[in-house]
């Protein structure tokens, strides 16, 4: 028998598929919900390596877009476009990526819905798949939150020989966080060493979820050479074989199997049963049907066993955990995978309502767009309360979409991938961006096909597509549409406050200086920095006045090397860089008097005078968290003391700025006009201030690290500090120079002290290598180990209960303790000795959280292989910033010397 994809398949692949030019633009309003249902946002995910770009590659050539398989190793694939990540085999920026499956034949109109679903299969219809490949390496795990923001399913693949790897845990735990579906793909079951059942047993206790076995692994003769799979949801053999593309597959019923591979059939009905059992575990349908099949596992049918699939997938906390099986690189399982992102996985219209925030307090949209915004959850330290808003204003509010990637094409310029999550984004609106408050216009539309765009005059809810030509945008900003919005006014009330899905980003620990290599390069290098950081906003650019260096921070090694390659070879920008440093704060601790700085000189040929008095304290903590470390715009402008002559606002890196400025109520402007000159208003006055305090925390006097834990005290005297010249960049400079001041003399009075990146780290070796690498992390490294599992006998409750534990919960308490000998698995040929899986998993991993500094952490990765036999893997985190040890502090400071 064939199948019907086989069958579209190779159709697409003669007519090589090209989407109809029209096919979204000529949706109208009835249509979109229709669009929605046959529309899939899925990401792939998983640990470096695994396979998730080979098995996109496959899932472009099958669905007819491309006509060829690319190769990582060759670097031809379509996704990892970037010249960087085809230089080093690895997906450093997610792709988007649209296409169809099954494939429509070219010119095909929008496909006609069934009534219900009931009597065929979702994956019988053409579907629109956007599908986002994101980076496996850790230190891009931001780009990978950022993506995760905007998926509505997903596909993790394992690789069948490494099992559950550290990273995918890690990514699996944020899609959960996030109430993604997710369906399993076991990859590379061609390998030797390939361990199907231990990676099924692995899914259960590591990713604490009941894995649903649909498919089994078919070795030829039980245990030759993978060839393909059996399917336990459709009681089938599927094979691939006669040609290389694995385009065709050869489909065996259970009762043809039962005469020519006896084992293999027998193996597929243990697999059909297990999946019933456990189905009806948790879906009520599932007992139903069994009972109207007289309890015959087998006499389901197919369809509803999907179904069931289905239900389970979509509900949360999920889980059921669809696990397939193939080998991307050999060209078998990728069709069965892309029928269940279509059967299993959700559409747009099925996810949760979105998370907003609005005027700093949490919402969702759908609460708003029924114009009975009722902000539950106050964001944290911000008191502030709101009005609901107008219901006119949020009628006027015609779509929201998010801009969660920005990437610099160099032959169609900026792009900006957004998703919609509501209402019509058209060709030429005005956008209004409400993260930085301005509007421009969208003058064009696109759906991607990798390095191919298609235009189209709209993008509807639920859809991801990219607007060109838009100068500001950046990741992360949330546009929205307005009706009748000019391009210099913004939405009215609450609305241009309007955050979907706000995220914050980690606090840099490493940096690197640039310095354009003549001043005829300055400009370009600056315009190339911009597009870097319009498109990776966990970069971070600061400019040292003094020596004239810009500075830019990053989340690791990795990640500013990348960078550093892009600035160079993309952008082919001529500057020095230099060496990648760790990110150190330091902290004052002494306080000082109060000290008046009164800057007059002309700035840019115009008189200007202003004076502000400053004085410093520090705060007396030892370490800071992350969330300490970085503060979104908002929350950095937004004052978070309401005293009317007082104003106090958080600071990056723990610091405080505290200004008074007796005589100017922020509540009563009446007494203003007296005091101030009349070019002046009190906010400006603040933000000016808030500015000069920020420039000069960001290099402090002792080694021209970033200040922290430090808390400034500003005194603005309207009748001693303004004159009739004073403007808001004289107010700044004098802030900047009074608090540098005071910084500087805190430190010759008493010694400033650095405050170093902690890592929280999870070391994953065998059991052979644990003695050797605890040693090395407490002794060698200085880290303080916290806890010592066995990932099999850890069970969920105990692991989110220890504050070791680098697991952000799936704000779910009650996950299941799985024991990974309830869960069914078809036997391995290749496994090991006699040794139980089970027994195996639990003494050959063991799982090591430590908090370790950074410093010592750098090519951790290399040590790690060297004393585990290749086999230890970790992840790590920031955990906070804390004081050094005054001998370590000596040590860091030489070598810093040195260097100079
Ligand atoms: N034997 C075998 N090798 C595979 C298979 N799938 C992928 N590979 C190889 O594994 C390596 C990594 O594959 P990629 O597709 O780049 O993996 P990735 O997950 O995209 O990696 P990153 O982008 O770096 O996160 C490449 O050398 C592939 O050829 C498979 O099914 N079998």
């Amino acid at each position: 028998m064939r199948l019907a994809w086989v069958w579209c398949t190779r159709r697409a692949v003669r007519h090589s598929v090209k989407v109809p030019r029209r096919l979204l633009s000529a949706q109208v309003n009835p249509q979109h919900d229709r669009l929605s249902e046959t529309t899939r946002n899925i990401g792939i995910i998983a640990h470096i390596d695994a396979g998730k770009t080979t098995t996109t590659e496959r899932m472009l050539y099958y669905s007819g877009y491309t006509r060829r398989i690319g190769d990582v190793d060759e670097g031809s694939t379509v996704t990892d476009f970037l010249p960087a990540e085809r230089a080093r085999g690895i997906t450093i920026q997610s792709a988007a990526i649209t296409f169809h499956w099954p494939p429509t034949a070219p010119q095909s109109p929008p496909p006609q819905l069934p009534p219900t679903f009931d009597t065929i299969p979702r994956s019988s219809i053409p579907h629109n798949i956007n599908l986002i490949d994101t980076p496996g390496h850790a230190d891009f795990t931001f780009e990978v939150l950022r993506s995760l923001r905007v998926l509505d399913g997903a596909v993790c693949i394992l690789d069948g020989v490494a099992g559950v790897e550290a990273q995918t845990e890690k990514v699996w735990t944020q899609a959960g966080h996030y109430h993604i579906p997710r369906v399993i793909f076991v990859n590379k079951l061609d390998r030797d060493g390939a361990a199907f059942s231990r990676t099924v047993k692995e899914i259960g206790v590591r990713l604490h979820g009941w894995p649903a076995v649909c498919q089994i692994p078919w070795w030829k003769g039980g245990n030759g050479d993978f060839v393909g799979v059996g399917d336990a949801v459709h009681l089938r053999g599927l094979l691939w074989q006669g040609s290389a593309d694995g385009s065709q597959i050869k489909a065996f019923e259970l009762e043809q199997l039962e005469t020519t591979d006896t084992q293999f059939a027998d193996e597929i009905k243990k697999a059909r049963i297990a999946l019933v059992e456990l189905l009806s575990e948790h879906d009520d349908l599932m007992v139903e049907h069994f009972l109207e099949h007289d309890e015959d596992h087998l006499a389901i049918p197919g369809l509803q066993i999907m179904q069931s699939l289905r239900r389970t997938v979509l509900q949360a906390p999920q889980r059921i955990i669809p696990v397939f099986a193939g080998a991307s690189f050999r060209n078998i399982g990728v069709q069965p995978l892309l029928d269940a992102v279509v059967d299993l996985l959700p559409s747009p219209l099925e996810r949760p309502d979105p998370e907003i925030s609005i005027e700093n307090q949490t919402s969702t949209l759908q609460q708003l767009l029924s114009a009975a915004p009722k902000p539950s959850v106050p964001a944290k330290k911000h008191k502030k309360t709101k009005d609901a808003l107008d219901i006119a204003e949020v009628r006027n509010l015609t779509a929201c979409a998010l801009a969660f990637k920005v990437v610099n094409d160099t032959k169609r310029g900026i792009l900006v991938y957004i998703r919609v999550y509501s209402g019509t984004l058209d060709r030429g609106s005005v956008l209004y961006n409400t993260n930085l408050h301005i509007a421009e216009r969208a003058p064009r539309l696109l759906k991607m096909y990798a390095n191919d765009a298609v235009e189209v005059d709209s993008l509807s809810s639920g859809q991801i597509g990219v607007i060109t030509g838009l100068k500001h945008a950046r990741t992360g900003d949330t546009l929205i549409v307005y009706k009748g919005l000019q391009m210099k006014s913004q939405p009215p009330g609450g609305l241009s406050s309007l955050q979907l899905r706000p995220i914050t980003v980690p606090p840099p620990v490493f940096f690197t200086s640039i310095e354009p290599q003549s001043l005829s390069e300055q400009k370009h290098v600056q315009e190339s920095l911009n597009i870097l950081l319009r498109e990776d906003p966990s970069l971070h650019l600061s400019i040292d006045d003094e020596s004239g260096q810009t500075h830019l921070a990053g989340m690791g090694d990795l990640h500013l090397e990348i960078a550093r390659d892009r600035l160079l070879h993309d952008f082919k920008a001529k500057a020095r860089i230099g060496k990648i440093e760790i990110g150190y704060r330091e902290t004052i601790t002494a306080s000082t008097p109060p000290y008046t700085y009164t800057l007059d000189r002309p700035i840019a040929s115009k008189p200007a005078k202003a004076a502000i008095t400053a004085s410093v304290d520090p705060i007396l903590d030892t370490s800071f968290t992350p969330q300490d470390a970085i503060l979104t715009a908002e929350q950095q402008s937004a004052a978070c003391k309401n005293v009317p002559y007082e104003s106090s606002y958080a600071l990056p890196d723990n610091s405080t700025l505290h200004i008074s400025h007796d005589g100017l109520s922020r509540t009563d402007s009446s007494t203003h006009k007296s005091l101030l000159p009349p070019h002046l208003s009190l906010p400006s006055i603040l933000s000016a201030i808030h500015a000069g305090a920020s420039a000069a925390l960001a290099r402090g006097p002792f080694n021209g690290f970033p200040v922290s834990n430090t808390a400034l005290h500003i005194t603005l005297d309207a009748a001693a500090h303004l004159y009739p010249e004073t403007t808001t960049t004289a107010l700044s400079m004098a802030t900047r120079a009074a608090v540098a001041h005071s910084l500087r003399t805190a430190s010759e009075t008493s010694p400033s002290v650095l405050m170093e990146p902690v890592m929280l780290a999870t070391v994953f070796v065998n059991e052979a290598s644990l003695g050797a690498v605890v040693q090395d992390i407490s002794s060698a490294r200085g880290g303080q180990v916290l806890s010592l599992d066995s990932p099999v006998s850890s069970s969920p409750s105990s692991a989110s209960s220890s504050p070791a534990t680098p697991r952000d919960t799936e704000d779910d308490d009650d996950a299941p303790i799985i024991d990974p000998t309830q869960i069914y698995t078809p036997p391995d040929p290749f496994a090991s000795g006699t040794s139980s899986l089970s027994s195996d998993l639990g003494s050959s991993q063991r799982q090591i959280v430590a908090r370790v500094p950074l410093k010592e952490m750098v090519g951790y990765l290399n040590h790690l292989r060297a004393i585990t036999g290749g086999r230890g893997t970790f992840v790590m985190t920031v955990d906070g910033f804390e004081k050094m040890a005054a001998q370590r502090q000596r040590e860091v400071v030489e070598a810093m010397r040195e260097f100079v």
